[in-house]
Parts: C-alpha cells; structure tokens; sequence
C-alpha cells in the first residue's frame, strides 16, 4: 500500500490532527514552528494559518515501509552520534546532535559524505578537530520529504556501521601539566617584559590545564636542553618551548628540540600564523616550539593542534601537510 496525504483546505480541517510542524518566518524576529505536529486544529487558528501561507493542511496514512520525517531523522541522528552526543526531540522535521560537555570534536567526513550521497538525507555537521562547548550543536539531520522510505534510512544505518568508531563524537580533554621554556637574550637579562607566559597562562587554562613552571634559558641550546629535560623529568605533560623559531643563527629552539634526541613530527606548518610551529616527541611527551606570533595572534597553528594534544591525539606529519589548503588565516 502507498502512503496517502490528503488535502484539506483549513476551513475544513477543525479538530484534524497536524502531520507535521509548520513554519512561521517573521523576518529578522522569528523563524521556527508556530504549530507543532500532533497540534489540533481549532476555528481560532484559521487566521494564523493563512497568515504564513498555509491555505491546506495535510492528513497522512503511512504504509509499511515508509517513515514520517521526524522518525527518519531520529534515526539518522541515533546512527551517527557517539559518545558524548545528545540527541534534541524533532522540530520542523530536524533533530540536533549536542555536546554533553566540552571536547575536541571528530567527525568521519568519509561516511558524512557517504550518508549525504543517500537520496535526500541530510547530516550537516562542523569541522572534525575543532574544540566545542557543552551544549554547542555540531551537527543536524533531516530528510527533506514529509515521507521517506524506510530503506533509505536503513542504507544511511549501513554506512554510520561501517567504518572504525561512530561517525561523531566528542573526545574529553585531559587537564596537563604544562611546562614552559622561554628562550631570548632580551628576556633571559630582562631587556624587555615576558608576554609569552601570560598568554600561554590563559589558553591552557581555558582547557582546564595547569602551567607548572616558566624558565628562562636565553639562547643557550644546553640550557634549552636541560630546562626541557627537567619538565619532563618532573612529570610535564606538554612541554612549550617560546621563541627562538625563526632562521637568525642565534634562534636555537629547532636545534635544540631535535638534538635532545626527540622524534620530530615537522619543523614548520603550512598554516599562517604559525608557519615556524615545531611539533616533536620527547620520551613520548609532546615538545611544541611555539614561534613569536603566538603572542599577538589570537588563533595560529598552536591553537589548531593544542585541543589535539590536550584530547590525547598524536599529532602525524599528514595532519601538518594538509594544513596549507585553507591554510591561510593571517600573516
Ligand atoms: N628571514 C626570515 N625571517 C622570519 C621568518 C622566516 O622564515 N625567514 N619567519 C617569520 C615568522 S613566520 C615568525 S613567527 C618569526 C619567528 O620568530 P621567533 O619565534 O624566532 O621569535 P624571535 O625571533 O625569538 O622573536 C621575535 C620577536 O618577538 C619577541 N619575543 C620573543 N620572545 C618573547 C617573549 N617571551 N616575550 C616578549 N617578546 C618576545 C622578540 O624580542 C622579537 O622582537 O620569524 C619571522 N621572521
Ligand atoms: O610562525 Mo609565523 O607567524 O607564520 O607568524
């Protein structure tokens, strides 16, 4: 048996039951529904309901093998969502995957696409890797008819199995205890005022992370050395080496990072601001050189990776290279 969906004209339609939400947009003050599924149709509504264009109302029968708008897009939503994910009630046929608390943000783009690629179904999501807040929406589904085959739905249920975790889900951050290595003759024989530590202060702690200690080492690479030996020794978890990152013989932070016998992932990113960042591993323990502009720059390749490491991930020299395209934020 088919579906059928009837047409009334809203005169006609007192005490029928709405099949779906209707939408009322008032530009600039208000878009959302102004009549809810299941509501009752009352003579009092007729107004309302010509105001925003809704001459008919609808009655539905669906047949076996078919989904109101709202179950399909539960269903894509229960597919896709993985830890830490909650799922709103429909409204207008939509249903909103929200993060239960912060963390770092992965996304399956392969199987968001494939899922997209099922004919009108939709799963719209943010970026994978970017840093959310409790209660931050990172993604939505809907089918765009009123009524949708069942089979569809099961064939986007086959593709969120088939892959290596869920296709969304938000991975807590671990709260580090950072240390901090400040290099620079001018701050190490107080030229001039330390305005890395300050910032740096201020970022970790934004993710629940502590800074345990700054020292200065000038531009000894021995000092450089030793200081970061000792962070880890004393159980750092992150190790930020400040400055020194640029090619003046006298910039020794690349060197001193890679002959501590550290693996480097890459010394310099193709993304700017940020493009001097140095990512290597020390007895597993991540050292970042951070170059000048993270100073004055509220967003550089430091805080596109940060919210990597803090939620436990080992940063990969692919992550880096494929950084230049879309790359290019300010310089
Ligand atoms: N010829 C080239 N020049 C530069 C390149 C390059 O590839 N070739 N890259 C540029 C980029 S991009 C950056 S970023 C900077 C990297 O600078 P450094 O990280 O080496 O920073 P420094 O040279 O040590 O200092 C630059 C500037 O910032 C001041 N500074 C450093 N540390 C602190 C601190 N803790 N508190 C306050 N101020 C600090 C320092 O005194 C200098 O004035 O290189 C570009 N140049
Ligand atoms: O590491 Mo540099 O900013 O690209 O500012």
């Amino acid at each position: 048996m088919k579906s059928s969906l009837r047409e009334v004209h809203v005169t006609e339609a007192v005490g029928m039951v709405l099949a779906h939400d209707l939408t009322q947009v008032v530009p600039g003050r208000f878009k959302g529904p102004r009549f809810r599924k299941g509501h009752v149709i009352r003579e009092e509504d007729f107004e309302t309901l010509l105001s925003i264009g809704k001459e008919h109302i609808y009655v539905m029968e669906l047949a076996a093998g078919e989904l109101h708008e709202n179950d399909a897009a539960r269903r894509i939503a229960r597919a896709v969502g993985g830890p830490r994910l909650t799922l709103t009630a429909p409204s207008e046929g939509k249903v909103q995957l929200v993060a239960d608390g912060e963390g770092l943000l992965k996304v399956d783009a392969t199987r968001v696409h494939a899922i997209n690629e099922v004919e009108q179904a939709v799963l719209s999501t943010l970026k994978t890797d970017i840093p959310v807040k409790e209660g931050e929406v990172v993604a939505a589904s809907r089918v765009i008819p009123l009524i949708y085959p069942v089979e569809r739905i099961e064939q986007v249920e086959r593709i969120a199995a088939g892959g290596k975790g869920p296709v969304l889900e938000v991975l807590p951050f671990r709260r580090l205890k950072v240390g901090v290595v400040t290099t620079g003759s001018e701050i190490y024989h107080g030229r001039i005022r330390d305005r890395f530590g300050p910032v740096i202060q201020e970022k970790l702690q934004s993710f629940g992370s502590t800074v345990m200690g700054q020292t200065l080492a000038g531009d000894d690479k021995g000092l450089i050395q030793s200081q970061i030996r000792a962070f880890v020794d004393r159980g750092a978890d992150l190790v930020l080496v400040t400055g020194g990152m640029s090619v003046d013989p006298d910039d020794r932070t690349p060197g001193a990072i890679a002959s501590l016998g550290a693996e480097v992932i890459s010394y310099g990113t193709p993304m700017l601001p940020g493009s001097m960042l140095m990512i290597a591993y020390y007895r597993e323990i991540p050292i970042l050189g951070l170059p000048g502009c993270v100073i004055h720059d509220a967003y550089t390749s430091f805080d596109l990776f940060l919210p990597r490491i803090l939620a436990g991930e080992k940063v990969k020299r692919e992550d880096i290279v494929r950084l230049g395209y879309g790359g290019l934020h300010s310089c």
